[in-house]
């Protein structure tokens, strides 16, 4: 798009009228930011030790070789540190596609960020997009809401957070929970897809519409008896229109128009609302839209603080406090028309016009500003300019239950409010769906429970997705994308017995100890005599996930994921028994119950041999551990890489992987992107791309031969 192209009389006259910068200057520096290419920004994720690992990668191999770089007779910047981001974890660089494809340095480095991010090691994600997140404090313990969650770049931080025990090789069962849900049963795929990088036995995924999500059972220990689950964090990351993503959704320039943001409020406010409702006594909850409209952001605000005079919003200035930002705004003025040329002041100057009743019908009194607006403390809202730090445009907003009793002057300005503002026909909605939803007050007593670089995150910002009415306020939730009145097409959810004669032999034979949380393993079928034979997939849960799946209908939570799977079903080939098999993705939730003496050990020789070709033979390897080899029985086994380095290449911590032993070869289970990235980080270059190459220059056929072939293909995980 051309600069020229790169405006909207609609939206200057807009935001000018709202005074969201205190200068003329400003206004334009904010124009001129929006206008520009925005960086490429990403972050180092994964557990702590992994992420210390590969920032130091970055920060000691990457950059000094990037430091001196001149292209075309031009000096390209290396990147640079977040400088607001939480010890240096995430990173910036601006340079043109070209420089990535076609300067060596950058092309290795970009070659490196694109294997890191399929493999999960690396997140592609908008600076601002990473903010609501850190505000929202999520420790291993809480239970956790993402609301309007797909496609999942917060809640994969979210996730990260509920596992910050998690070592390097091994993953944590937090006590905690994380519920992603997205009212788009195709963006929940997304969101599935996501998380699998960071397989959790806490997380669950459902499909509803946040605005009427029901209340979920659990028993509670204390009283005996059931109660309904509260959240100690919740993230509302609600739809928006989207006016903060310019810099990368260029289509905006032309298209925006204020009814796009009129039209969100009353729906975000109900999502707000309603996550109000479910929260746990001391729990926090984010409000955030990448949408710079007052009317999608503090106007929402204002209207839940006054529905509920026990929350206030929390001031975050120390906080992240190199994070530039902007004080909430305490006034602002509404445009009713899609040209921004028709303005009222207040709710009643609209009523007392001249405009039709059904044009008036469609505000709610909420898109103004109340008159306590000045008791609110809206200035504690963050408005994040593109200008202030070079990124895109977002609003954040942090609150939480009073401490103290609210003040006498936070009273309800208009006591029926929630009544009046946020239409009767929705709330019958919401407490349909959720039965005798309590006062806030009673729930708090509730018991206690891109290629990859390049597209990964396009549609986080994205406006508010397919569900987002134009032009009227949203009255209801939007039947066709919440999923209502859709048939749902789930397996359910089963938990075994832990004496399961299939479990049993599955975990005699991969030899687990008897500390395995077997309790916990639930399968994708019912159990009837005839499939509990033929089960092909076992996964593991947390307490809090199997304590929610067996007091709900997983039909009425819509849950479309739940848990980690671990062990896999391998039919082996002609003559030999099927046997399960530990899955990668599964293997550092299984691995600390692993009999230590049924880990093999091998050596960074070991590991080149397996990075080499699809399916070594077992000749092929070192003395020492074929010798291992030759003891152990075929099938599924683990293979731990202790620290070493050697020639050139470094591993700087254990390093376990599941192998598949046939007769006469073996093969890494891991699929072929995480052997790329593997081969790439500890031997700088990219193993099996040679192995590719090599068998279509040789003409080697493409797959060993049958008496070679383990019974299944090396990528078989997932
Ligand atoms: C701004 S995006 C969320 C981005 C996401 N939090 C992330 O960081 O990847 C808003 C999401 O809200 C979803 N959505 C729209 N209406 C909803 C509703 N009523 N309930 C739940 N989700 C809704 C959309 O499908 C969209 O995925």
């Amino acid at each position: 798009m051309e600069k020229s192209d790169m405006t909207n009389e609609r939206f200057i006259r807009y935001y000018q009228k709202q005074g969201i910068l205190p200068d003329a200057g400003e206004f334009e520096e904010m124009l001129d930011a929006f206008r520009r290419h925005l960086p490429t920004t990403f972050r180092v994720a994964g557990s702590r030790q992994t992420v210390h690992t590969l920032n130091k990668t970055i920060t000691d191999v990457h950059v000094p070789s990037l430091s001196d770089v001149t292209f075309e007779g031009e000096k390209i910047p290396p990147p640079v540190q977040i400088p607001w981001y939480p010890e240096g974890y995430a990173w910036q660089f601006n340079v043109p596609k070209k420089v990535l494809r076609k300067q060596p340095e950058f092309k290795k480095f970009h070659s490196f960020l694109v294997f890191e991010t399929e493999v999960g090691n690396i997140s592609r994600q908008e600076s601002v997009s990473m903010v609501p997140p850190l505000f929202l404090d999520v420790q291993p313990h809480h239970k956790v809401m993402d609301m309007c969650a797909a496609p999942g770049s917060k809640t994969a931080q979210l996730l990260e957070a509920l596992h910050s025990a998690d070592t390097a090789t091994s993953t944590s069962i937090p006590s905690g929970l994380l519920i992603a849900n997205d009212s788009d049963h195709k963006r929940t795929h997304l969101l599935i897809h996501q998380s699998a990088r960071l397989p959790s036995p806490a997380l669950m995924v459902t499909n509803l519409d946040a605005s009427s999500y029901p209340l979920i059972k659990v028993p509670n220990p204390a009283i005996g008896k059931m109660g309904s689950l509260a959240f100690d964090r919740i993230l509302c990351d609600v739809p928006c229109s989207g006016d903060g993503t310019m810099r990368k959704n260029m289509g905006i320039w032309k298209s925006w128009q204020p009814m796009d943001g009129n039209g969100l409020h009353s729906l975000q406010l109900r999502i707000l609302q309603r996550a109000m409702r479910m929260l746990e006594k001391n729990g926090r909850i984010v409000y955030s839209t990448c949408s710079l409209n007052p009317v999608e952001n503090e106007a929402v605000i204002a209207a839940a603080l006054n529905l509920y005079p026990d929350f206030e919003l929390v001031d975050v200035s120390n906080t992240l406090p190199m994070l530039k930002r902007m004080p909430g705004l305490s006034k602002w003025t509404m445009s009713v028309d899609r040209t921004a040329t028709q303005f009222f002041e207040t709710h009643e100057e609209l009523m007392a016009s001249s405009l039709d009743q059904n044009t008036k019908n469609r505000f709610l009194k909420t898109q103004w500003a109340p008159e306590n607006i000045g008791d609110l403390n809206i200035e504690r809202c963050m408005r994040i300019y593109p200008h202030l730090q070079d990124t895109g445009g977002f609003f954040v907003a942090v609150l939480e239950r009073k401490k103290k009793e609210p003040a006498p002057s936070r009273k309800r300005t208009n006591p029926e409010a929630e009544a009046e503002e946020v239409p009767e026909a929705k709330r019958t909605k919401v407490d349909a769906a959720a039965p005798a939803v309590p006062a806030p007050e009673a729930i708090s007593t509730a018991p206690s429970i891109e290629s990859a670089m390049d597209t990964t995150e396009d549609s986080v910002h994205s406006p508010a997705g397919p569900s987002t009415p134009k032009d009227v306020p949203v009255t209801s939730a939007n039947d066709k994308d919440t999923g209502k009145g859709k048939e749902f097409r789930e397996d359910p959810y089963t938990y075994l017995p832990d004496n399961h004669p299939l479990l049993k032999t599955c975990l005699e034979r991969l030899q687990i100890i008897p500390s395995f949380p077997s309790q916990n393993v639930l399968v994708r079928n019912t159990l009837t005599d005839s499939t509990s034979n033929s089960i092909r997939s076992f996964y593991i849960s947390n307490d809090l996930v199997k304590a929610v799946i067996t007091n709900n209908d997983y039909q009425k939570l819509r849950l479309t994921a739940a848990g980690t799977k671990v062990f896999t079903k391998q039919e082996a080939g002609k003559g030999l028994e099927a046997q399960y098999r530990v899955l990668g993705e599964g293997l550092p939730v299984v691995l600390p119950f692993v009999k230590p003496d049924a880990v093999l050990k091998g050596s960074l020789a070991t590991l080149k041999t397996f990075l080499e070709s699809y399916y070594p033979l077992v000749r092929t390897f070192e003395e020492e551990f074929r010798i291992q080899i030759d003891e152990s029985s075929t099938g599924s086994l683990i293979v731990r890489f202790p620290p070493e380095e050697k020639g050139g290449a470094t591993l700087t911590h254990d390093l376990y992987l599941p192998i598949w032993k046939s007769n006469v070869s073996l093969s890494l289970m891991i699929d072929k992107k995480a052997k790329s990235a593997l081969s790439l980080r500890l031997f700088h270059e990219d193993f099996l791309l040679k192995a590719t190459n090599k068998k279509r220059t040789d003409n080697v056929p493409a797959e060993p031969t049958e008496s070679e072939t383990p019974p299944i293909v090396a990528e078989a995980d997932g």
